[in-house]
């Protein structure tokens, strides 16, 4: 099942789950079922992380073209708030947030396109995030920007102050500051 948000291109996967006496079994990801309802991102990269800690902050990240990504995200043990941002520049909902709840029982995949920032916050402890990327790691063309920044005014559902960030997202610059590589394509 495929389930438009409120930001143009970014959707919520949620793939059938054939439950019997053993447990479960579902494709967690088809591509000829996405290209389906005419997404045919190519994916060349799965990566994963764990999180110890509930309340960790991963985000709010992109990479710049020619390494730009497109995500599909799932989680695989524990839950996250897990949110897309429009910095397609021109694009009617530029700077707009989507948050959605993935967890390991709800077997939601959020499908974020090139020209979004994309972050999550661990819900509980030993979270375990999996994602497809449509391009390969390119350090050089990271970019990111701070995740409590003010224009964003992202609900994270934190009491501030108490993110778990990396190094690097502690310093992440604000939205204001951001140079973004995209720009929105009126579809027809
Ligand atoms: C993202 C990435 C990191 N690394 C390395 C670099 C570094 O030493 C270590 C940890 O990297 P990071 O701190 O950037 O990991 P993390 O903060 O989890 O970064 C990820 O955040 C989420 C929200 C995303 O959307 C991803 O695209 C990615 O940016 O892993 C790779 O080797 N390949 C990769 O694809």
């Amino acid at each position: 099942m495929i389930e438009a948000t409120e930001l143009d291109g970014v959707v919520i996967v949620t793939p059938r789950v054939f439950a019997d006496s053993r447990g479960a079994f579902s494709e967690t990801y088809n591509r000829d079922t996405l290209a389906g309802y005419g997404i045919d991102t190519a994916f060349v990269q799965d990566n994963q992380s764990w999180s110890r800690d509930a309340g960790t902050v991963r985000g709010l990240h992109f990479q710049s073209p020619p390494s730009a990504q497109a995500k599909l995200v799932r989680v695989l043990a524990g839950e996250i708030w897990d949110v897309a941002v429009d910095i397609r520049a021109g694009s009617p909902t530029y700077g707009a947030w989507v948050g959605v709840t993935l967890s390991a029982a709800n077997n939601r995949q959020l499908l974020i396109p090139a020209g979004f920032l994309h972050g999550f916050v661990t819900r509980v402890p030993d979270c375990l995030v999996a994602y497809k990327c449509s391009a390969p790691y390119a350090p050089a063309c990271e970019g990111a920007v701070r995740f409590d920044d003010p224009d964003l005014a992202i609900d994270w559902g934190l009491p501030a102050g108490v993110a778990v960030l990396s190094d690097k997202d502690a310093v992440a610059p604000s939205f204001a500051d951001l140079n973004t590589p995209f720009t929105h394509e009126a579809r027809a």
